[in-house]
């Protein structure tokens, strides 16, 4: 199951799924065994066929999905195995979906290339979520794979995130920065950015800087970060968002119905997205 034999996932395809679905839905694969239904539990691999199900009832209303891999690192080889079977899953079954493995990775330049090889070409994933801290020899390893996307973190939505983020270096806050000077780094029209739903006051300034990437959103649901709020001022002329909810859809019930359960919280928020899509044409 490697690149040849799925069709690249480009900025394009990205598009045309959200114009068809009417949703630029983000579902977070955050697979925590304490929560999950526990008629799972009896499962050879419970990580992978809590995943199924809700990949399965949902994939009409995302356009994308997001495994947090610290959720499987937690289970060891067992929890490997289970984001492996996951992302094959999405890839063999719904080649359209964009896939995001959020890791948060980023070290010096060989090391990094060894990081984007493990979710690039290993598990094949569209994109990889990586941190700018160590800057660009750090970054463009990732940056150097054709038809990948790197998701760089900008403006975080934890409370602390405003620790480093929001810092003036040199009059402006250094999230400004980091956002300026990725711009200029090699391949960076294939970066996106992460900008929590938390923020939403940021994102008529963050447009300013980068008018036209996309921004992956966590922090609606479970965070309190507000769809409306983020739209308003972070939508572009191609949508250009991606919002992720992870435990608020996830995790809608836990009992045998937890799949159905998880689709009626993924539809509210399609619904709400095909009403502002439609308001934007
Ligand atoms: O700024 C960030 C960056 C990443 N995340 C991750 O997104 C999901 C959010 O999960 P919820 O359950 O919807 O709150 C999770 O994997 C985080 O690690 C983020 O929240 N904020």
């Amino acid at each position: 199951m490697r690149n040849s034999l799925f069709e690249l996932m480009n900025r394009q395809e990205l598009i045309s799924q959200i114009q068809q679905k009417k949703s630029f839905l983000c579902i977070g694969l955050d697979v925590d065994l304490s929560k999950i239904p526990t008629h799972l539990l009896a499962e050879k691999d419970p990580i992978f066929e809590f995943n199924k199900q809700i990949i399965d009832a949902t994939h009409h209303l995302a356009v994308a999905y997001k495994p947090n891999t610290a959720f499987y690192e937690a289970y060891g080889i067992k929890g490997w195995q289970a984001l492996e079977k996951t992302i094959n899953y999405m890839n063999v079954n719904y080649p359209e979906l964009f896939t995001i493995a959020d890791a948060k990775r980023g070290d010096i330049g060989n090391t990094s290339t060894m990081y984007a090889k493990a979710f690039f070409e290993d598990l094949n994933f569209d994109s990889v979520t990586v941190a700018p801290y160590m800057g660009s020899d750090s970054v463009e390893p990732f940056l150097a794979f054709e038809n990948k996307n790197t998701i760089l973190l900008a403006l975080t939505s934890n409370k602390g995130g405003l620790d480093f983020q929001g810092l003036k270096t040199e009059n402006e806050e250094l999230y400004k920065r980091v956002l300026k000077t990725a711009l200029t780094w090699k391949n960076s029209n294939n970066l996106m950015f992460v900008v929590g739903a938390t923020k939403a006051e940021y994102f008529s300034e963050i447009r300013k800087i980068i008018p036209n990437h996309f921004l992956l959103v966590p922090g609606v649901g479970a965070q309190g970060g507000n769809l409306q709020d983020v739209c308003k001022y972070g939508l572009n002329k191609d949508c250009g968002l991606l919002i992720n909810s992870s435990r608020g859809i996830i995790y809608a019930g836990n009992n045998e119905n937890f799949a159905k359960a998880a689709q009626k919280e993924a539809k509210k928020l399609q619904q709400e997205m095909e009403i502002i899509l439609n308001e934007n044409s």
